[in-house]
This record gives C-alpha cells, structure tokens and sequence, in this order.
C-alpha cells in the first residue's frame, strides 16, 4: 500500500488482516484526525466493500457503529474511510491473559445485543458475529465488518424465505449449527454466534475446537457442535448465560427475538456481581466537562451537542418492548407468569403468514 492514498489519507501502519482485504491506521491531513482505511483489491465480486459502504450509511448515526467518512477506488483497490477504534475483543481477551472475569462477560454482552437488536431493526443480518468483530472505544463496543450482511427483508415487507443448500457463511468456530447445515441464516444465527462468542470469552475455548488446529475441519466442527453446542458450554458460569442460548435455540427462523430478555439476562448478571470489577470499556483517559474549557470552546462544545442527531431508532425501545416468545420459551422460567407484550417490531408478511401455517 502506497504512503499517501487519495491525496489525504497519509498511510501510517497495518492494523489487521481480514479474509477479503486488509484495514490501515491513517491521518486524515486535511482534518489531522485519526482514521481507519479498509482497502480490498478491485477484481473482488460481489464486492464486501460495496456491501458495507451500504449497511454503514443506513447504521449513520447509531451507537456503536463506525463513521464512515469516505470512499472510493484508489489504482486497484476499492477502500472506505472509517472512524478509528481501538483493540477487538480477541485482542482485549489476548491482553488479559485469557481470561475474563463473569461481570466483565456479561458487561460485553450487554452491549453485544444491543448492538444486534439495532442491526436487525435495520432489516440487516451479520452473519459473522464473533468477538473479533467488536471493537473497543472508551467506554463503549463498536460491531465492524459488514461484508457478510444481508437484508432479510425482500420487496419490502417479505422476510426471506427458509431455503436450504445455502453455502456456507461465517467463520467455523462462532458459525451457528444452521451455517454449517447450509440452511439459509436470519436473526436466530446472528444470536447463537453470539452466544458462542460469550462462552469463549468466559471458558477460554468452546468444546469443538481442537487444540490441533489442522483438525479444525469444517466436517469436523460440524460434528462436534451438533453434539456440545447445546446449554452445557455454560456450565459452570451463572444459568442466565444457559438460559438464553436455551432461549435462542427455541427461535424460529422468522422469529423477531426477544432482544429485552437476552439484555436483562445479561444485565442481571453485571447487577449481581457489581460493576466495580469491571476492566473492559473503560472511558477513556483524557474528558474535558464543558466548565473546564475557555469560552470560545465551550460554546462549540455546548453547539455541538444541541447539533447532535437523535439516533432514528432507539435500541432502547427495541430491547424494552420486543417479545417473541416460542413454544420452548414458554418452559423457561423467566416466561412463566410473564405476559405477551405487544411486539414492537415489524411483523414481515412472511412471518405472519409462517403463524398462519402453524395454527
Ligand atoms: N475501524 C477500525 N479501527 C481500528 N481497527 C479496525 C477497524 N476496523 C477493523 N479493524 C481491525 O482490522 C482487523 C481486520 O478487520 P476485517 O474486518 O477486515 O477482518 P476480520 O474481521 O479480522 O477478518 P475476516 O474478514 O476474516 O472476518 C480487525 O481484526 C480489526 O481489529
């Protein structure tokens, strides 16, 4: 990669390597800012970048998403601009020592769901969740990479339908049991990858991956996940965690989830063992409080916070007012006695037609 791409964007280290392309720190000589460029080369097709250039101006403005600044073709490559963050939580777990507290756990995935929950209240699926795909900013976890996303709304209103002999998408350690049976992915399998990535952080390995890794075969991980991927990977660690991958696993493929239980699940175990603990999303170093700063700086400071967009949707809402519950839900303890709260999002035409089918 050439020092200086696009006449501002002066090329200062590599920052990480993904499958399709590769991601650099740079300055922004025009703003002096700091910034991250993901470049891929231009022969790509269908192009990741193209389809994250897309699902990050629809996420514009959304907690925990990065800014897009700019893209465009450069020689070879098709590169996009985005806001610079810091370590993933591969990274994070690496620095300490592998191995993170129960709190710290659920702290993650609390801000993991919620980071969900508004992506899918875009009509958008992941489809590689895992921990590297979450970066850390002071105090808050940014999802990255939306090259494997995929609008599971068609025509407007139409969820996908459930087709089968899909290939397989994601990465085979965090991939959910549907990715590797080649069944067409929706909101569920972003949530079961999610699930997975929170026992790795918390056990330090999950029950298929051999320490062999020439034996990590995709057959293999198949395999072993259809027989170890059930609640178990939890135990040991508080029967929340248990709870709603038994939850997740209930989840019908058209199912909008219930974001709410999984974030007070998760919640419940951050309140219990207490926040004083907790290492990981820590604010950052250096705040300035608007009285410290001279006049001049305040009032820009003071504008700038009047001139702050309102997040169109409120991942709040989301998680406060969605539920769906499914046949299996209705075992759990958490749902006894609990009542049908109107579901708040979306129904899609399929969905409803899928109850139908059912009654
Ligand atoms: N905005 C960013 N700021 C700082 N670092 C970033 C940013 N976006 C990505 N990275 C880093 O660059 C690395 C490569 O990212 P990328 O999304 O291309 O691939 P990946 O998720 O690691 O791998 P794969 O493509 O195989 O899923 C990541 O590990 C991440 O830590």
């Amino acid at each position: 990669m050439e020092d200086l791409l696009a006449n501002r964007y002066q090329i200062q280290r590599l920052v990480g390597k993904g499958t399709f392309g590769s991601v650099y720190g740079a300055l922004d000589l025009k703003t002096k800012k700091k910034v991250a460029i993901k470049v891929e080369n231009i022969t790509l097709s269908p192009s990741p970048i193209e389809k994250e250039i897309i699902v990050l101006k629809k996420l514009e403005g959304q907690e925990g998403f990065p800014k897009l600044h700019s893209y465009g073709i450069y020689k070879d490559h098709n590169y996009i601009v985005i806001e610079k963050l810091g370590k993933n939580l591969s990274q994070v777990f690496k620095d300490f020592s592998y191995s993170l507290s129960i709190p710290e756990v659920a702290y993650l995935g609390c801000q993991m769901i919620r980071r969900i929950a508004t992506l899918h209240a875009h009509e958008i699926i992941h489809r590689d969740v895992k921990p590297s795909q979450f970066l850390t900013k002071g105090k808050t976890l940014y999802m990255v990479d939306f090259g494997s996303c995929k609008s599971f709304i068609y025509a407007g209103s139409f969820h996908i339908p459930m087709t089968e002999d899909v290939g397989f998408v994601g990465t085979l350690m965090f991939a959910s049991r549907n990715a590797h049976a080649k069944i067409q992915l929706s909101r569920r399998d972003d949530l079961e990858s999610m699930c997975y990535s929170l026992a790795y952080l918390l056990r330090g390995n999950l029950p298929w991956m051999d320490a062999d890794s020439s034996k990590n075969t995709e057959s293999k991980i198949s395999l072993r996940k259809s027989m170890f991927s059930g609640p178990s990977i939890f135990e040991g660690f508080p029967a929340e965690f248990s709870q709603v991958l038994a939850y997740v696993n209930g989840l019908n493929f058209y199912y909008c989830p219930d974001y709410g239980f999984i974030y007070n699940s998760f919640k419940k175990i951050v309140d219990k063992f207490g926040k004083s603990n907790i290492r990981v999303l820590k604010k950052p170093k250096k705040t300035y409080r608007a009285s410290s700063l001279n006049p001049r700086k305040r009032s820009e400071s003071q504008k700038s916070i009047r001139n702050y967009i309102k997040p169109k949707i409120d991942t709040k809402k989301i998680i406060d007012t969605c539920f769906c519950p499914t046949e299996e839900s209705d075992t759990l303890p958490e749902f006894k006695n609990r009542k049908t709260i109107a579901n708040n999002c979306k129904v899609y035409k399929s969905e409803t037609l899928h109850e139908k089918a059912r009654q």
